[in-house]
């Protein structure tokens, strides 16, 4: 495996066309898209890697995997009155289907299904709060205490989630926010703004794989369901695209991340800030292609 990720990784290097980085939010915006990491954390907690997986990078809309891990211990199947499971179809921050749906987001992945599941779990709480239980969570999936939230992307998308405020003022109005939009927002984009390596979240995604020697944060049970709604509503309206050409469960970040889970076997975390039209991580999508086939790892036999 060590020589096809090196291969992989070598073949990216050389990628002319690598996309174009996120630009709604400034501190992203920076980034060099020139860059390429791959990690893969085997059950045993092994990680083997190529490229730039020591590089921290924005995990964005990955952490909505570990919020929805989160929602689910907390509040069990009461999620559900909050937010759908069904395939949305449209962009990661559309505001359309919101308004003819009455305030319920179709998935907990989409922006507004993510902020819904951030708001259920204040609970009265401080943000602060959470962000620590959430903090707490990541670490102990990738059993290390170094991971930590990036503070000055925090602020910019703060200072730039205008299309966020607006979905969660729509869904406030239908009467499906329980707090202050200030704070369910601001919740949310620091959960966004988690940082880590390819390595690191790589490992985090160890507890997806439900195999024995991982870290056993959520049951059998819910793992399969976590699977289930990255492999059909990870990678919004190109979901289709990944779960036929990559055949594993995935969830992106418009960071340039991708974690996808082969079960059993390992959890895969790639990054390359360059996006494509649908804001998914355009080699990186590639990359794990590469690796599934190489490794013959698919969900579908
Ligand atoms: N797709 C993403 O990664 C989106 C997350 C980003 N923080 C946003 O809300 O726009």
């Amino acid at each position: 495996m060590q020589a096809l990720l090196d291969q992989i990784a070598a073949e990216m290097a050389q990628a002319t066309d690598r996309g174009r980085v996120a630009d709604y939010i400034p501190e992203l915006a920076k980034i060099d898209p020139n860059q390429f990491g791959i990690a893969v954390a085997l059950p045993s907690g092994e990680v083997l890697t190529a490229g730039d997986a020591e590089t921290p990078f924005s995990i964005q809309s990955i952490s909505k995997v570990f919020t929805l891990a989160i929602a689910l211990g907390r509040l069990g199947d009461q999620i559900w009155t909050r937010v759908g499971r069904e395939p949305s179809g449209l962009a990661f921050n559309s505001i359309l289907q919101l308004e003819q749906e009455n305030g319920i987001p179709r998935n907990p992945f989409v922006n507004a299904g993510a902020i819904a599941v951030t708001d259920a779990i204040l609970q009265g709480r401080q943000p602060r709060e959470v962000l620590a239980e959430l903090i707490r969570f990541i670490q102990a999936a990738a059993e290390d205490d170094s991971i930590t939230i990036n503070q000055a992307v925090a602020k910019s998308e703060q200072a730039t989630a205008h299309r966020n405020i607006a979905l969660a003022e729509f869904m406030a109005a239908m009467g499906n926010l329980r707090n202050p939009t200030a704070l369910a927002i601001g919740t949310y984009v620091h959960q966004c703004a988690v940082e880590m390596t390819a390595a690191q979240l790589a490992r985090a995604g160890r507890f997806l794989l439900g195999a024995p020697g991982c870290p056993r944060l959520v049951s059998i049970a819910r793992i399969r369901r976590i699977n289930a709604l990255m492999m059909t509503c990870g990678h919004y309206d190109a979901s289709g695209e990944f779960a036929y050409r990559v055949g594993l469960p995935g969830k992106s970040g418009v960071g340039g991340g991708i974690l996808a889970i082969a079960p059993g076997k390992a959890s895969i975390a790639v990054w390359s800030p360059g996006l494509n039209d649908y804001g998914n991580s355009k080699l990186g999508a590639f990359a794990i292609e590469k690796l599934a086939r190489g490794m013959g790892w698919s969900v579908f036999g």
